[in-house]
């Protein structure tokens, strides 16, 4: 029998760091996730355990860790495509790599109604995230972010569904939605051109999460189908530089409690709010005119 070894990638994931800038007394903290995958002839490794063309994973950490000082964390987008370049245009059997990065965010501590210069409180539960690949085919940016959790209390329906023997849910004008938003973006760059100069990648995120909000709170929902595409069409319009977005939202269902029973009235006020299972509603929202992806959506271990 002879066999093909296919696809294959390795790199060291999950690397925790976190950089400080203290060249002022105000210091800053760039707090980081960072997984690298390494893409191109790396066959021998597996077929004979030759590793005469294998850069170690822990060189891959050292290098990601370094390049942090070296290159700096203007943004994880930046960042990202430096370390991903240096891997494809110094390291000679490497054609391809993927930078997957997760940014915890942190807000300065506030004492006495002044900003504190070197204590922070983590922020909210979001993380922001980026995945850059560079390849023979171009240079990619993923942008996003996930466990962005959002609730609204009212202004969401769930009616009119096909029902069967086995349909049970009750028709609602009203109800809970929540998820925890998982939401990534791609952003147009011409075939190997280099993106990093033109794009405001602060800016760009904080105005895809500001309109996603929006969207989320101001649309009388008919369905989390329909809320996940007015969110993502909005960013599109908005962002000409963004041709693709992903958006995965479980529907976190709060159930009304049956209070009744205990001779309570129940007006959508009291809610079991339930883990699992939960309902998992996705969608990839693309312009039609959208650059081919190549391998861009290609993971590694951090963001499937
Ligand atoms: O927004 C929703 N979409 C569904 O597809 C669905 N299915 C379900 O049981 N509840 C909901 N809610």
């Amino acid at each position: 029998m002879a066999y093909l070894l296919s696809d294959h990638q390795y790199g060291k994931a999950e690397s925790r760091m976190v950089r400080i800038y203290r060249d002022t007394a105000r210091h800053e903290i760039r707090d980081l996730n960072v997984t690298t995958a390494l893409r191109g002839d790396f066959a021998e490794a597996y077929l004979s355990g030759s590793q005469a063309a294998v850069l170690p994973t822990d060189t891959q950490k050292n290098t990601a860790f370094s390049y942090t000082k070296e290159k700096g964390v203007a943004t994880i987008e930046q960042y990202g495509l430096e370390l991903a370049r240096h891997f494809v245009s110094e390291i000679e059997p490497v054609s391809g790599a993927r930078i997957e990065i997760e940014e915890f965010l942190w807000e300065r501590a506030v004492i006495d109604g002044v900003e504190h210069d070197h204590t922070w409180l983590r922020k909210g539960q979001e993380v922001r995230t980026a995945a850059i690949t560079v390849d023979a085919t171009g240079e990619y940016v993923i942008a996003g972010l996930k466990d962005l959790i959002i609730l609204k209390s009212t202004g969401s329906e769930f009616a009119g569904f096909l029902v069967d023997g086995y349909t049970t849910l009750p028709e609602t004008h009203d109800r809970v939605m929540a998820t925890a938003l998982d939401v990534k973006w791609r952003y147009a760059a011409a075939d190997g051109g280099d993106v990093v100069g033109g794009v405001d990648w602060d800016g760009i995120y904080a105005s895809a999460k500001a309109i996603m909000v929006k969207e989320f709170a101001t649309l009388q929902s008919l369905a989390l189908q329909q809320t996940l595409w007015h969110m993502g069409t909005a960013v599109l319009d908005a962002h000409p530089e963004i041709v693709e977005i992903k958006l995965k939202a479980p529907n976190k269902h709060h159930f009304d409690y049956d209070i009744a029973r205990f001779g309570v009235e129940q007006k959508g006020e009291v809610f079991h709010a339930d883990d699992r299972p939960y309902g998992l509603i996705e969608a990839t929202i693309a312009r039609e005119d959208a650059p081919a992806a190549h391998d861009a959506w290609k993971f590694s271990a951090g963001l499937a």
